[in-house]
């Protein structure tokens, strides 16, 4: 039987468009733009409804220090990249690095992407300008083309479409892989194929051949091991663009409420929280897990007033702060903010982003992170928890499956240099396959000292 939803809480669905609202496209043809969102809202939603409560009480485990949650993915996912090969290579990495964090700390870890719907990217300048030509900066492959003229610039509303069908044959995949039997941990060897030359792989091999041992004397014992051969893996993005979320939204016929269906779990980026701003107004009034980004100048009182907007009731699960703070100021910001909330009771899951704080431009040009203010940042995020009594929740990263090298350091010791090598992040840089597995294992380290 379904439930009929209460026609206030759909018409509140649209209150978001009488508020100000950061970081969208000035779409040039309103009535293309109709055209496109009415199809959307009639296409079958990406995610189930249940899927996204599952998560829910998930996290909820993750603020409790009963699990750990494990986000990563690309910077910005482009449609050219949604290949097989790329879908497989992230799987494998975040695989592996949730294989590291099991074994080594003993905690279930929630496997989630940024994948299957990362496409639209907030921006610092709405535009961007060489030798002297001007033109709307690149927002992602959701709004418009990265190539620099004034046609791939324009914002194309057929975009939404195509980000729509690009999720869906990658979520399929995904679903593929991890219900297939490719997850499987009987397979945990299999995932390391083809990394086999440096330090971090062979210590990964060491763990799997350990998980292997440890396999075969359960079987020896009579065990089942069905639960090893699925894993759940949620897919996440920014909720940024609110003319592709809005017709994503469906009413769950369980419950009467409403859910974004472009995925489980979104988050408000750092650049749009504003209190009372459309993006909060939305992410309100939909049932999934939402995170929220929260930088530097964020302060105890932003906190507990996202918290009235967003989980008045106090839902454990319901509400993520991602912490991005950069490695010279965790220290410093991230125990007011820590100290209020806690203050205030109701739960909340801390993730530490140590991405977005910690953009540098090396001396060659390039936009690019240290490996080592990444695993500072990391390291101060466990420290203020272990201070404070409180519960570090999980991590969110981006990187890529591919040895590309846009981020410096690592035990590969990446320099500027190197920087020209494979750098092919259209916004930001990414961890590449052994600096994600390196930040793995270091990791560890830190869980089980906390
Ligand atoms: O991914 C995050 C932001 O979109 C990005 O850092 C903004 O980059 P910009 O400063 O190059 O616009
Ligand atoms: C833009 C992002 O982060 P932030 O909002 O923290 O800058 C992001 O995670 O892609």
């Amino acid at each position: 039987m379904s439930v009929a939803p209460d026609p206030e809480v759909v018409a509140g669905l649209d209150a978001w468009r009488g508020l100000p609202v950061g970081q969208q496209p000035a779409w040039p043809d309103q009535a293309a733009l109709a055209q496109v969102t009415d199809r959307l809202a009639a296409l079958p939603p990406l995610v189930f409804a249940g899927e996204a409560d599952a998560l829910r009480a998930q996290l909820a485990a993750a603020s409790r220090g009963e699990a750990f949650l494990l986000q990563g993915g690309d910077c910005a996912e482009t449609f050219a990249e949604a290949t097989a090969d790329n879908i497989r290579n992230k799987i494998k990495t975040i695989l592996q690095m949730a294989v590291v964090l099991t074994y080594g700390a003993s905690l279930p870890v929630i496997k989630m992407g940024r994948m299957a719907g990362q496409y639209a990217k907030p921006r610092s300048s709405g535009t961007e300008t060489r030798d002297g030509v001007t033109l709307p900066a690149f927002r992602g492959d959701i709004i418009n083309g990265f190539d620099f003229t004034p046609e791939a610039r324009t914002p194309d509303p057929q975009r939404l479409l195509e980000a729509y069908h690009t999720s869906a044959s990658t979520l399929n995949l995904i679903r593929a892989f991890t219900t297939g039997g490719f997850a499987s941990l009987l397979r945990v060897h299999e995932w390391n194929r083809g990394f086999t030359t440096n330090p971090a792989y062979k210590r990964y091999e060491e763990i799997a051949a350990e998980i292997d041992r440890a396999i075969r004397f359960m079987a020896a014992c009579g065990a089942d091991f069905d639960a090893l051969r699925t894993v759940d893996f949620y897919s996440s993005h920014e909720g940024l663009l609110l003319d592709y979320e809005r017709p994503l939204t469906r009413i769950d016929s369980r419950t009467g409420l409403p859910y974004d269906c472009s995925a489980h779990f979104v988050w408000i980026g750092e650049r749009t929280r504003e209190l009372t701003g459309a993006h909060i107004d939305y992410f309100s009034r939909v049932q999934n897990p939402i995170g929220v980004k929260l930088g530097p100048t964020s302060t105890g009182d932003d906190a507990i007033a996202l918290i009235d907007k967003l989980n008045p009731t106090g839902e454990a699960g319901r509400l993520t702060f991602v912490t991005r703070m950069g490695a010279g100021k965790i220290r410093d910001h991230l125990p007011q903010l820590v100290e209020k909330v806690t203050a205030d009771g109701r739960p909340v899951t801390w993730v530490c982003d140590p991405m977005h704080g910690n953009g540098i431009t090396s001396a060659n040009g390039y936009k690019t992170r240290r490996f080592s203010d990444v695993m500072d940042e990391v390291a101060g995020f466990f420290e203020v928890h272990r201070a404070l009594g409180t519960v570090p929740g999980g991590l969110h990263i981006e990187l890529t499956g591919d040895d590309v090298t846009e981020v410096l350091g690592g035990s590969e010791e990446i320099d500027d240099e190197r920087l020209t090598e494979r750098y092919e992040t259209l916004v930001d840089p990414r961890l590449n396959h052994q600096q994600s597995l390196e930040l793995a294992f270091q990791v560890v380290e830190l869980l089980r000292a906390s």
